[in-house]
C-alpha cells in the first residue's frame, strides 16, 4: 500500500474512534447523571481496573498492556471530568514526582492545585477544595514518609488508590564543560541518592546547595553557567535546561509509592489492599495477638511500620484484601477500638 492509501485507512479508522468515543461519553454523561441521584463517587478504580483487566485478556494486537493502561486510564480520566470537574491536590510543585504520579491516574484534563506540604494536601481535599489529593508514601530508598502518616492519623479522609513511580534524577546545567561547574542545587534527599555519580564525576567537592524542591533547583541552574541541577528530567524540561545526564541515582531501582486521597471509600475490586493504623495495649503480646488473627484467616500481611506520633507509637499496617471481605471484616471488627482504617484500593503493586 502506498502512504496515501495507508493515510486514508488511518482517517476512516480515526473517524470510527472518534464516532464510539462520542457515544461512549454519552453513556458515561447517563452514568454520572444516575450517580447524581444517588450522591455516589464519580471515580471508581476499582471499575476501571475490572474495565482494564478484561481489555487486556482479550487483547490479540499490537498493544501492550502498558500501552492499554496508557490509552485507557487517559479516556477514563476525560470521562471523569465530563461526568463532573474534579480538583487535583497535589504535593507540588510542578513537575515534582507527585505531579507526575498525579497525571499517571488524572490525564491531561484534570484541574490540578500545586500545594506546597503534605498537610496542606489533606486540608485542601478535606475543605473541598480538590475532591482528590495525592501525596507521597514512601519510597525504596528513604522509606516512609512520617508527614503523611501524621495526616492519615489525623484527617478523616480515605485512601482510594496507590501509584507507584520509578524515581529518575536528570544532571542539567547550561554549562558544556562540566570542569566549570561550582554549585549544584537540588533537594536535600536527592544529593545523597546521587552520592555515587557526583564522585565519579568530582563533583562531591563542589558546594551542594539544598532548596525546597528539584523544580526549584532547574531554576536557578538555568541562571547561572557555574552550576547544575540535580533534578527530574521533566523539571529540566519544563525550565529549557539542558539535561547532560539521564538516570543519575545509585540505585537505579529507586522508587516512590504515592497514595490518592478523597472522601469516600471504594467498593471491592477482588485484588485490593488495605491500610491500616493500629494503636495497641501497652501489654505483652498484644501484637502478637493481633497479627494471630490475620494469619489465622490466611491474610497476606505486606507491611508493618512502627511510628511514633507525639510520643506515642502506633503500626502502619498494610494487608492483600478489601476491608468488606468476609474473611477479613470479622477480624477488623475485633479490634475495632484499636484501628483506624485508612481504606481499601486496588492493588498496583505487592510491596515497593
Ligand atoms: O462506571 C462508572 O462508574 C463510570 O463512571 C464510567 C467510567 C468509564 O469511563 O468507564 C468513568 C469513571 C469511573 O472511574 C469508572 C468508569
Amino acid at each position: 500500500m502506498t502512504l496515501d492509501e495507508l493515510r486514508d485507512k488511518i482517517d476512516n479508522i480515526d473517524d470510527a474512534l472518534l464516532k464510539l468515543y462520542n457515544e461512549r461519553m454519552e453513556l458515561v454523561h447517563q452514568v454520572g447523571e444516575v450517580k447524581n441521584t444517588t450522591g455516589a463517587p464519580i471515580y471508581r478504580p476499582e471499575r476501571e481496573q475490572a474495565i482494564l483487566n478484561r481489555l487486556k485478556s482479550q487483547n490479540k494486537g499490537k498493544l501492550t498492556d502498558a500501552a492499554i493502561d496508557a490509552l485507557f486510564l487517559e479516556m477514563f480520566a476525560v470521562a471523569r471530568n465530563l461526568e463532573l470537574p474534579e480538583g487535583v491536590a497535589y504535593l507540588g510543585p510542578e513537575a515534582s514526582f507527585t505531579h507526575q504520579a498525579a497525571e499517571s491516574k488524572f490525564g491531561a484534563m484534570s484541574a490540578y492545585l500545586p500545594i506546597s506540604s503534605i498537610p496542606g494536601v489533606f486540608r485542601e481535599v478535606k475543605k473541598g477544595t480538590a475532591k482528590f489529593g495525592v501525596i507521597p508514601i514512601e519510597n525504596s530508598s528513604n522509606g516512609i514518609v512520617s508527614d503523611t502518616i501524621n495526616c492519615l492519623d489525623e484527617y478523616d479522609l480515605k485512601i482510594i488508590a496507590e501509584v507507584c513511580l520509578d524515581v529518575h534524577m536528570a544532571f542539567a546545567t547550561v554549562s558544556d564543560d562540566i570542569t566549570k561547574i561550582t554549585k549544584i542545587y537540588s533537594k536535600d534527599i536527592a544529593f545523597g541518592q546521587c552520592r555515587k555519580f557526583l564522585q565519579d564525576l568530582g563533583l562531591d567537592e563542589v558546594e551542594h546547595i539544598p532548596v525546597e524542591s528539584t523544580v526549584k533547583a532547574a531554576k536557578l541552574a538555568l541562571k547561572d553557567e557555574t552550576a547544575a541541577a540535580l533534578c527530574p528530567a521533566v523539571a529540566a524540561k519544563l525550565n529549557n535546561l539542558p539535561i547532560r545526564f539521564n538516570n543519575v541515582e545509585d540505585d537505579t531501582n529507586n522508587r516512590t509509592r504515592f497514595f490518592i486521597i478523597s472522601d469516600f471509600e471504594n467498593a471491592s475490586s477482588g485484588n485490593d489492599k488495605t491500610s491500616l493504623l493500629v494503636r495497641l495495649s501497652n501489654k505483652p503480646g498484644s501484637l502478637v495477638n493481633f497479627l494471630n488473627d490475620f494469619e489465622e484467616a490466611h491474610v497476606n500481611l505486606t507491611k508493618i511500620k512502627s511510628h511514633i506520633v507525639e510520643g506515642e507509637s502506633i503500626f502502619f499496617i498494610e494487608f492483600h484484601g478489601h476491608q468488606n471481605d468476609a474473611h477479613i471484616k470479622p477480624i477488623l471488627e475485633k479490634h475495632k477500638d484499636e484501628i483506624k482504617i485508612l481504606g481499601s484500593y486496588v492493588k498496583e503493586i505487592d510491596d515497593i
